[in-house]
């Protein structure tokens, strides 16, 4: 299987004793960024997704298809292992199955699917959960829907910050009975949280953000916390990057005073220069 040894460093660093921070990735000059840096892990979260394909918020608008899709490309432009947020799974568990179907298909390491009622609900501001028994069959679904078992799958519960941190726990514990890899959390706001969640769980866990409270690495090791999200700045800065560099031309300066540009240095490793022109002596009778 091509992407075996991927997901086993997954879960090299799942069954580890460290926490780890994963570079935030969403397209293919942003993983081989990553992974140049030395990243253990990509994170190829919902709302970057959302940005980098769509241009728009994190609101489920992005189908499945264009998901996968972005995620074929991270797969073909490095080999970093990365964590998609598959969001709700796109459905119900049936369109579960399907959708780790695909993202095993696009080269996915490990794939969250959550309990968030999504798209949003009619007339609903506040974010909703789907039941426990709803989230339970997904998360069945989910497993019955990979075929490489070393693909990760993880049960994902927003409850904390939905219901209470007693409903978190409660999902949680039914998540792991059902034989997932792992338990991501988002909404956890203090040390006396994660520590009960810790106590009343045996998986390794995920935290997709989290207060300064819940910051020194060391400390979220010792609860068990094998991967801490540190959101998406990357996108953030890219952003930002092109958006001063196009007022900048478009306001009149000229390309060659431009600040904050990629050197060629840069682009050259981004591209893969190297082993291109390598390929152009080898196939094309270039000279080296
Ligand atoms: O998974 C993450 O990185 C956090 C999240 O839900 C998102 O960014 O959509
Ligand atoms: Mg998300």
């Amino acid at each position: 299987m091509a992407f075996r040894s991927r997901r086993e460093k997954l879960r090299l660093i799942l069954s580890g004793s460290a926490c780890i921070h994963p570079g935030s990735v969403y397209d293919a000059i942003s993983i081989r960024i990553a992974e140049d840096l030395g990243f253990p892990l990509g994170m190829f979260g919902g709302s970057v997704a959302s940005l980098a394909v769509l241009g728009d918020p994190d609101v489920t608008l992005i189908t499945l298809t264009e998901l996968a899709e972005q995620m074929r490309r991270m797969s073909r432009a490095a080999v970093l292992p990365v964590l998609v947020d598959a969001d709700h799974g796109y459905g119900n568990a049936l369109n579960v199955r399907r959708t780790v179907q695909e993202l095993e298909t696009a080269g996915a390491a490990g794939l969250t699917i959550e309990d968030t009622l999504l798209p949003a609900a009619f007339g609903e501001a506040k974010t909703q959960l789907i039941s426990l028994e709803e989230g339970v069959g997904k998360m069945k679904a989910a497993l019955d829907g990979r075929s490489d078992p070393s693909l990760v799958i993880m049960g994902r519960t927003g409850a904390a910050s939905i219901t209470s941190i007693e409903d978190a726990i409660r999902r949680a514990q039914a998540y792991e009975a059902s034989g997932v890899d792992a338990l991501f959390f988002t909404g956890i706001k203090s040390r006396a949280e994660l520590e009960a969640v810790a106590a009343a769980t045996r998986l390794p866990i995920v935290l997709g953000g989290a207060p300064e409270e819940l910051s020194a690495l060391d400390y979220l090791a010792s609860q068990r916390v094998r991967i801490a999200l540190q959101g998406h700045a990357p996108i953030a800065a890219a952003t930002q990057a092109v958006y001063e560099t196009q007022k900048a031309l478009r306001e009149g300066a000229a390309p060659k005073a431009l600040r904050g540009l990629a050197s060629s240095d840069l682009t050259n490793r981004v591209v893969r220069e190297a082993d291109v022109k390598a390929r152009g002596a080898d196939f094309l009778g270039l000279k080296k």
